[in-house]
């Protein structure tokens, strides 16, 4: 079964609709972005949230002891570095705080793919650049490279919508599908759209 994540909650209408929908994972934005959300936000919006949805933290270039700081209070269950972070970054900072985390890759050759598998991570995380953008990379590009032969989870990121989540599912097989634009409106996030994509990607599936 595909996994879904809604990333960039920050008003607490957007917790009350992922409440009802229940994805999987949801993302917090800790980077600059006008989805930015301070500590403080994210543990009342933790809070509020369904004990079975896993929070996300997303990251870029953050100071690791924010990131492990956020994770060993629970606040967020995963860390989502979504800047390039290395392996000497990765790998300290699951030595600062056991949790898993997730490698985000700005895919536009295979070989940025390849030159992911050998990480210390637990999941990739496929994007078509910066992060929360709503603009997708060509998927094919998973097919010319190693990853199908490789064991790693990986999400698959970057404009998705409803107008192309069930293509790109049947087409790439990602482990989790992770939307943040394609469930807004007018920049903020929309009940309907999360309510027909969990809807959509789980009864495909059925
Ligand atoms: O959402 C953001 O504002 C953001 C900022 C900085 C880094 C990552 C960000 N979001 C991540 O971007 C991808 C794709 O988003 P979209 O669906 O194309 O809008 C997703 O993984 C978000 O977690």
């Amino acid at each position: 079964m595909t996994m879904i994540k809604i990333c960039g909650l920050f008003r607490q209408e957007d917790i009350e609709y992922v409440n009802e929908g229940m994805p999987d994972y949801i993302g917090f934005v800790f980077a600059e972005s006008k989805r930015k959300i301070t500590r403080e936000q994210a543990e009342h919006f933790r809070k509020k949230l369904h004990p079975n949805v896993k929070a996300v933290g997303v990251f870029v270039k953050a100071p690791m002891d924010q990131v492990a700081r956020l994770l060993n209070d629970r606040i967020i269950d995963m860390a989502q570095l979504h800047g390039g972070e290395d392996e000497d970054y990765i790998r300290e900072l699951k030595n600062l705080a056991p949790f898993p985390v997730i490698k985000a890759v700005k895919v536009e050759f295979p070989s940025d793919i390849n030159a992911a598998l050998s990480t210390s991570a637990d999941y990739l995380l496929l994007d078509h650049g910066a992060g929360g953008t709503g603009t997708s990379f060509n998927w094919k590009l998973i097919e010319d490279s190693l990853l199908p032969t490789s064991s790693i989870p990986f999400f698959l990121a970057g404009g998705l919508s409803l107008e192309n989540i069930q293509e790109a599912i049947n087409l790439v097989n990602p482990y989790a599908v992770d939307l943040s634009s394609g469930v807004e409106t007018e920049g903020k996030k929309d009940k309907n759209k999360i309510l027909e994509v969990v809807r959509r990607v789980r009864n495909d599936e059925r």
